[in-house]
């Protein structure tokens, strides 16, 4: 599996130029890839290259491979960004957030030229909703409320808890995660809408058509998808 993680990692690199402003996802795929750009930034490869984090992760972690960093309003545009998912559906629509970050990573790469998915195919399903809960960023004094509400949508939501931490997780600005699991999206835009339209609701974590390429890690190589 870390092979894969690699293999993407490395493909993605294929599509970086010199003087280009990229968008740095969080997760253990995109980390491949933030220290990969790092390697080649020391080496003279690549050069004038600057990193947008998505997260206090990817931020620490591209400081410490040498990709300097600029945040999103100190540039005009965002030529590429580039992350992990959870789902990949056969139109590109995603679930994201595992790392609790895609409220950021959705604020990026919504804004980058091209925005390309790093996945291994154990990532793709016939629907979203199939393997993985939707997590919900929630302001914290409505998750109670915003976990009643979800059952309109026959979802039951669980507030994600801290592992090496006591009580719930909050995320990089401050809010608690709830993850919806859904019997089945029928229409993720729609879905995607519908949950940002619920008062305390920050961020949901579908992705529907932003994702431009996704390359998926499988046994036989690298496989290219585009929308
Ligand atoms: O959305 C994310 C973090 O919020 C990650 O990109 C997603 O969970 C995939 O992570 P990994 O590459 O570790 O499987």
């Amino acid at each position: 599996m870390e092979e894969l993680k690699r293999l993407v990692a490395k493909e993605a690199l294929k599509f970086i130029d010199d003087d280009m402003i990229i968008g740095l996802g969080t997760g253990s795929t995109t980390a491949y890839f933030i220290q990969m750009l790092g390697k080649k930034l020391m080496t003279g490869e690549l050069e004038d290259i600057y990193g947008i984090p998505t997260s206090h992760q990817s931020r620490l972690l591209a400081l410490e491979s040498g990709v300097p960093v600029v945040s999103l309003d100190e540039v005009d545009a965002i030529d590429i960004a580039v992350d992990g998912a959870d789902e990949v559906d056969p139109h590109l629509n995603l679930i994201k957030g595992r790392g609790a970050a895609l409220t950021m990573e959705k604020i990026i790469e919504y804004r980058a030229g091209t925005f390309i998915v790093l996945v291994d195919e154990s990532k793709l399903v016939e629907y979203l909703g199939q393997r993985v809960p939707v997590p919900i960023e929630v302001i914290p004094a409505a998750w109670r409320a915003i976990k009643e509400e979800l059952e309109v949508f026959n979802a039951t939501a669980e507030l994600r808890m801290g592992t090496k931490k006591d009580g719930p997780i909050i995320t990089d600005n401050g809010n608690f995660i709830l993850d919806a699991k859904f019997e089945k999206i029928e229409d993720p835009l729609d879905m995607e809408i519908e949950l940002n339209n619920i008062p305390g609701v920050v961020e949901n974590g579908i992705f529907a058509d932003i994702a431009d390429i996704v390359l998926v890690g499988t046994k036989e190589g690298v496989k290219k998808l585009e929308r």
